[in-house]
């Protein structure tokens, strides 16, 4: 039983992922003129993420987002509604203007994530997209007010679900990031 809204796409069940998927049109919230944007090929690296600043649906204490190459984003409809959230942030989120949804975040400034945009799958038209496979920066959901006593509660709930809860990004990426940057050093041979 889900005692605390994870996320939708959380709390009732995953849809299968399908292996064929390959990729979709994600569609913000405005019943008129909603943007809408292709993404060539599936996502990768689906996660819970409890940061204040990836976009969460109505109610919802994590969102979920994944990566997919920004050179397979392309904004299809209504384009002119984008505004991105924060300007200094690592992250530039291209946000519907009028519903608030974060469309696609591409990473652009030098950084191991290069190259890759965030998105959040739950807005693709289609269903099959690989399902989240952890939860983020778990102990950030606090910045955003939600409860410090009940901290055990969501973490024992995020792995009931499936999704190992960790308070920065999953060990295989703090990896990833961590050898980037030895390379980038010297620490490590390029
Ligand atoms: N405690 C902060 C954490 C914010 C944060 O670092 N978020 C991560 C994960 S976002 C998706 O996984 C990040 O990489 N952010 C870069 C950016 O937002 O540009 C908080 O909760 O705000
Ligand atoms: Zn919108
Ligand atoms: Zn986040």
């Amino acid at each position: 039983m889900s005692s605390i809204a994870i996320h939708p796409a959380v709390d009732s069940g995953f849809r299968a992922t399908d292996a064929a998927f390959t990729g979709g049109t994600l569609v913000c919230k405005c019943t008129s003129n909603p943007v809408k944007v292709r993404i060539k090929g599936d996502i990768a690296h689906n996660h819970a993420c409890g940061c204040t600043k990836c976009w969460k649906p109505e109610g919802a204490v994590f969102s979920v987002v994944a990566v997919a190459p920004t050179e397979s984003v392309e904004v299809l409809e209504n384009g002119d509604k984008l505004a991105v959230v924060d300007p200094a942030a690592l992250i530039q989120r291209h946000a519907c203007k009028q519903c608030g949804v974060h469309m696609y975040g591409p990473v652009e400034r030098e950084h191991p994530f290069q190259g890759l945009s965030f998105v959040h799958p739950e807005r693709f038209q289609e269903s099959g997209w690989a399902k989240p496979t952890f939860a983020a920066f778990v102990s950030s959901i606090i910045e955003s007010g939600f409860d410090p006593a009940k901290m055990d509660a969501v973490r024992a709930q995020l792995k009931a679900s499936g999704l190992e809860p960790y308070d920065c990004l999953s060990p295989g990426l703090m990896d990833y990031i961590a050898t980037w940057t030895a390379k980038k050093s010297g620490a490590l041979a390029a």
